[in-house]
């Protein structure tokens, strides 16, 4: 059974301009963090008017949930009496989600903060969710100091080195005797602090280290992911598909060497198609107009590089951004193709469960915009312990050492970021 606070009978939602250029993290409590920040804009948000915690479906890619949460939130928000002085994506109410990757996991959840503070082309606002009109005084309160995390205690999450290079032979092995031709597999890690984890120190640290990727923070999922799943202001659609890695040189001779080897891997340039055709599929049916860019190109990051293909459509009315969402998880960039097939391959290989990592994470306003990535680099945060996730799309030819060289690279950004 799905299950949900019950909100008040009326929610009154006020937007109002805010004049001030305090950074979006320097206004969140220490407590329960909402955020989606991206070179210094996006929105964070704090407090609960309401929550839908969404139950296990029976088939993997659990299509279900995002249905009922875009059913949830729909009613929700148009209930709403809502004044807004700002009036663009991302002011009114604005409900905040995160998504297992399975469908068959427990943990996904969508809620409706109680104040949302936001920042886009250089506008700010300040969003309240109340019972009763105005904004209640005490929300506003600024937040204290941010916490340094304290000496870690690492050790080995569901596969060992040996055993996860094994997996990732079996996955080739599958591969060449047919029925898949990708599967991305996953390892985990654990970090142990002292203290509990200051959620906010890990976003400062996010969102200055990569600033190009969505630094998000759900119910304790917190990474900086680069792969945007649905960006949907009006009736535009934008997403960007990433699939194929290298590490960054560390001179700009090497670094533009690895860039030139990704570009001519006919095992990366397979391995991203496979991830566009299943967005070019999934999409189709949504838009309009629907353009894929032909040829990746290289997106850099502070540790990696990836092949990247950036998508724009055109939304048919009435398709919110939580509908393109439902139509496109599990993506080949997470999963696999064919889809069935690949999460059959997840769930046997990897022993253990993603939880959220690679699940969609984002937000959703009152007008069926709102911006969801793939939730990758990043750890599910509970009081003194991180769970850390990296994973690694095969294909025939792929290599289980530099599978497991790559899993490492993509485990720094968080491990840095919790490292004081
Ligand atoms: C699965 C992850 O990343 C995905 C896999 C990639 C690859 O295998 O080349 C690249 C980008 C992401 O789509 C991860 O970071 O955990």
């Amino acid at each position: 059974m799905n299950s949900a606070i019950e909100p008040p009978l009326r929610l009154f939602v006020r937007t109002v301009a805010l004049p001030d250029d305090r950074a979006l993290i320097d206004h969140l409590p220490e407590t329960a963090p909402l955020a989606w920040i991206r070179r210094g804009e996006g929105l964070v948000a704090w407090g609960e008017a309401a929550r839908l915690r969404l139950s296990a479906e029976t088939e993997r890619t659990g299509r279900t949930r995002f249905a009922t949460a875009a059913e949830w939130a729909r009613t929700l928000l148009a209930g709403a009496e809502v004044t807004d002085d700002v009036n663009i994506a991302g002011t009114g109410p604005v409900v905040f989600g995160s998504f297992s990757f399975d469908g068959t996991g427990t943990d996904s959840t969508v809620v409706l903060p109680r104040v949302i503070v936001g920042r886009r082309a250089g506008r700010s606002w300040i969003t309240t969710v109340n019972d009763r009109p105005g904004h209640p005084s005490d929300l506003l309160a600024g937040s204290g100091r941010r916490r340094e995390i304290g000496a870690l205690r690492w050790s080995g999450g569901a596969l060992g080195d040996d055993a996860w290079r094994t997996a990732v032979g079996a996955a080739v092995d599958r591969i060449g005797t047919g029925g898949l031709e990708k599967v991305v597999l996953a390892r985990d890690l654990v970090a142990e602090a002292p203290d509990p984890i200051d959620v906010r120190t890990l976003l400062d640290r996010l969102t200055g280290d990569y600033p190009d990727c969505y630094s998000y923070s759900v119910d304790g999922l917190v990474g900086a992911t680069p792969e945007l799943l649905v960006r949907r202001d009006g009736d535009t659609l934008e997403s960007l598909v990433l699939a194929g890695t290298r590490p960054r040189g560390t001179d700009p001779d090497t670094d533009a060497a690895l860039a030139a080897a990704l570009l001519d891997s006919d095992k990366d340039l397979a391995e991203h198609a496979y991830a566009t055709e299943s967005l070019r599929l999934a999409l189709g049916p949504l838009s309009a107009r629907l353009t894929v860019s032909d040829q990746p190109e290289i997106l850099r990051l502070a540790n990696l590089q990836h092949l990247a293909s950036a998508v724009r459509a055109t939304l048919r009315p009435g398709v919110s951004a939580l509908d393109a969402v439902a139509a496109l998880h599990p993506t080949a960039a997470v999963g696999g193709t064919p889809t069935a097939a690949a999460m059959e391959a997840i769930a046997e290989l990897e022993q253990m469960d993603r939880g959220r990592y690679a699940g969609p994470v984002g937000w959703l306003d009152g007008h069926g915009n709102g911006e969801w990535g793939i939730a990758l680099r990043c750890a599910h945060v509970v009081g003194r312990s991180a769970r850390l996730f990296a994973g690694c799309g095969i294909v025939a030819g792929s290599e289980p050492e530099a599978e497991l060289a790559e899993a490492v690279t993509k485990f720094a950004a968080m491990r840095t970021a919790l490292t004081d």
